[in-house]
């Protein structure tokens, strides 16, 4: 990754602007977000309720960066760009956010719902904070979007750092009966006190939270077997909270996606535009797909993708093309010189798995 890192300043940085920027071409805000996993903080660096001492909060820290004008018009929640108002901090998720906020006392455990292509970036920095010392089960979703090397190097590094990981196919419904068990192990110790103190058991109640499209809607559906939750490609469908009742039990809450009030990490905020896990108004599809290109040079299965690149537009990513020239090139064969057309094609591809299943963050390569 850190050759792509110090591609993406050379290159695409240099047009995408520094973070807290815009980008100079479409006045539209660059993002950036942070990229560090608090299930991963070594326990030493915890306090006693579970919150990071104040040096790890400061590195996990949502920071806007660059301008003061940009941190004011994000905290704002709207940007302005191309002549009109570009929203990547919808109203919806802060208001969301707050009634999150006000539910949360009532809630036992925390289902934290991840992108397996993205685990890090997926990761909201507040979440930890907000749940105090409630217990935490880590979920990787879109398990099949991923190879099985993927997987097993992400397993060991989590399990290195003692936390456990449920990993969840959203669509076929895997690994879900092992997030039930693992929310009503996580929360055993309610309903033994209750029993202590004479009172009947009730339902564990577990909260299901993590950025928007990460498939929060779609695991409830498969854990309560039926569609019970809109579940669409594409982030902000879930606009309100509601509690779910998983067989008597269990009762879930639903949340809309959460997303940072302002971003830090430029390279993170990319790669959640690159698998659609933040509202498309928020970024150019082009420099995207640019970025996404020099990600694949990064990543052990490169060849192999550089071969689908080959059989899917007639051409590889070569060594001395960079990402930028590769979708300028792809426009001017395929798309009459439109970048933004291109760009789309790469990302959709990537999205729909044309490319190969892949993470785009690998825990020894960050
Ligand atoms: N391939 C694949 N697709 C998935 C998986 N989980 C969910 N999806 C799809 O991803 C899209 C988004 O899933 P949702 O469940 O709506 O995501 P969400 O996190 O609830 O999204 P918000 O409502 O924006 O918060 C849907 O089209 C799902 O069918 C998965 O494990 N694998």
């Amino acid at each position: 990754m850190q050759r792509a890192a110090l591609l993406m300043s050379s290159r695409l940085l240099g047009r995408l602007g520094r973070p807290g920027s815009r980008n100079p071409t479409t006045q539209r805000a660059v993002l950036t977000l942070p990229a560090a996993c608090q299930f991963c903080i070594p326990s030493h660096a915890r306090s006693r309720h579970g919150r990071t001492q104040p040096s790890q909060r400061e590195s996990f820290a949502v920071r806007a960066a660059a301008t003061d004008q940009d941190v004011l018009e994000a905290e704002g929640g709207l940007l302005e760009g191309q002549g009109r108002l570009v929203q990547w901090y919808p109203g919806h998720i802060a208001r969301a956010e707050r009634r999150l906020q006000e539910q949360l006392s009532q809630v036992d455990a925390v289902l934290e719902v991840r992108d397996a292509r993205i685990p890090l970036s997926t990761c909201h920095s507040q979440i930890a904070k907000w749940c105090g010392n409630k217990p935490r089960v880590l979920v990787l979703n879109r398990l099949d979007m991923i190879s099985e090397r993927d997987k097993v190097a992400w397993t060991r590094h989590f399990n290195a750092a003692g936390t456990h990981v449920c990993w969840t196919d959203g669509v076929s419904g895997l690994g879900t009966g092992q997030v039930k068990k693992a929310a009503m192990e996580a929360s055993a110790e309610i309903n033994a006190k209750r029993k202590n103190r004479g009172l009947k058991p009730r339902p564990v109640r577990a909260v299901v939270i993590g950025f928007p499209n990460v498939g929060k809607s779609a695991l409830i559906n498969r854990l309560l077997n039926k569609r019970v939750c809109d579940s669409a490609p594409k982030p902000g469908v879930t606009r309100n909270l509601r509690w779910l009742r998983l067989g008597g039990d269990l009762d879930l809450l639903d949340a809309p996606g959460v997303i940072p009030a302002s971003f830090s990490d430029q390279l993170a905020a990319q790669r959640l535009a690159m698998c659609n896990d933040i509202g498309e108004a928020s970024y150019v599809d082009s420099f995207i797909a640019a970025a996404l290109l020099e990600v694949f040079r990064e990543l052990p299965a490169f060849a192999a993708i550089n071969e689908r690149l080959k059989q899917r537009f007639s051409t590889f990513l070569q060594a001395e093309l960079s990402g930028e020239e590769y979708v300028e090139g792809l426009a001017e064969r395929l798309f009459q010189g439109d970048a933004e057309r291109a760009g789309q094609r790469i990302l959709k591809d990537f999205r729909n798995l044309a490319l190969g299943r892949m993470a785009l963050e690998l825990p020894e390569r960050r």
